[in-house]
């Protein structure tokens, strides 16, 4: 659906994106993560038309929206990072107003607002004037707009921006719609854990460059960053301390471990394993005299992929040229 071969932008010499190089399959929820000043909102711009690529092709459905951005404007629709004021409309009529800016008859507008209403669950806010909708609301009826004109690709820059969470669980909600309904949608974000349970396929963008894109499942699987086993428990007759750094020489003696670390009478273990090697270690611990009470590996979870692969993120512009 979206291919991006070596798309660079300039502004004023420096190089927001950098031969950026991306591939979107059709039906996919595409989450695009990076950090503040990454590129995300100069790359969507230029999806839609809105601004112009320095160099690199961008295709949508095979056409060049470098070349051609008025034919693929029909099959994109767009919600922006801000809210525009709209005093004056009501839902309806809000719904209408965009329609007709894509040459829609009032009946055809008229008719799919009553859909998307429904999709966003907006349908008894339909004659209600927009300024009187909560932030969520809004978020939603700008998702209902932007797909007025039945767009293939919706691309959406920080949804969840301000969002609280029972909002940002309704966006959620709405994405897995969309996706029921084949729709290809890219959304940005910098709220990791959420877009990783929202979308089919990430991108990791960093200094204008894609650093690593796949689905969730892959990305998460190239992780270097092994999470932590977290183990509390004692051994009759040693205090605390000593039952801790009894347990660490057990460990140790049993298994290659990269390293024990101890907080607020904790043991934190980093070691490779799998779930058989978890059940060893516990079982090797109860067989030693030790009584566990807790024995947690953590989930590996994108924010901390995410900061391994971009070295924390960074708003520094050393891609200048
Ligand atoms: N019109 C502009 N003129 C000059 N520099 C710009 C312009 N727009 C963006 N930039 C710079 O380009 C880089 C990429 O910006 P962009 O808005 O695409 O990043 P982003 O990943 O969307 O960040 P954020 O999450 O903060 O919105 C930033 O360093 C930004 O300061």
């Amino acid at each position: 659906m979206v291919d991006i071969v070596n798309l660079t932008k300039y502004y004023d010499g420096f190089a927001a994106l950098d031969n950026l190089n991306l591939h979107i399959d059709k039906g996919e929820i595409f989450g695009f993560v990076g950090p503040n000043g990454a590129g995300k909102t100069t790359t969507m711009k230029i999806m839609c038309g809105l601004i112009k690529a320095t160099s690199g092709e961008l295709l949508i459905d095979g056409v060049n929206v470098l070349k051609k951005s008025a034919d693929v404007r029909r099959k994109i629709g767009y919600v922006p990072d801000f809210f525009g004021v709209y005093d004056n409309f009501k839902v309806i009529e809000y719904m209408e107003f965009y329609g007709s800016m894509y040459g829609m008859s009032r009946q055809a507008s008229d008719e799919m607002a009553d859909r998307l209403l429904e999709l966003v669950d907006l349908s008894d806010k339909r004659e209600e004037f927009v300024d009187v909708l909560s932030r969520g609301m809004k978020q939603r009826l700008c998702v209902a707009r932007a797909l007025i004109h039945d767009p293939e690709l919706l691309i959406l820059d920080e949804p969840n921006s301000g969002l609280d969470p029972r909002a940002r669980v309704e966006m959620k909600d709405i994405m897995k719609k969309l996706r029921e309904l084949g729709k290809t949608v890219v959304i940005s974000s910098h709220i990791l854990p959420e877009l990783s349970e929202m979308c089919t396929s990430i991108g990791i963008i960093d200094h204008g460059r894609i650093v690593s894109s796949g689905k969730v499942d892959d990305i998460m699987a190239q992780g270097h960053a092994e999470a932590p086993v977290k183990i509390r428990g004692y051994i009759l007759g040693l205090s605390g301390h000593e039952a801790l750094d009894r347990i660490s020489v057990i460990i140790r003696e049993r298994f290659s471990v990269d390293r024990i670390t101890e907080k607020d009478g904790e043991l934190i273990v980093y070691y490779h394993g799998d779930r058989e090697s978890d059940a060893e270690l516990l079982r090797s611990l109860v067989d030693n005299g030790v009584h566990v009470h807790q024995f947690v590996r953590e989930k590996e979870n994108l924010e901390s992929l995410f900061l391994e692969i971009t070295g924390g993120g960074a708003d520094d512009k050393n891609n200048t040229h």
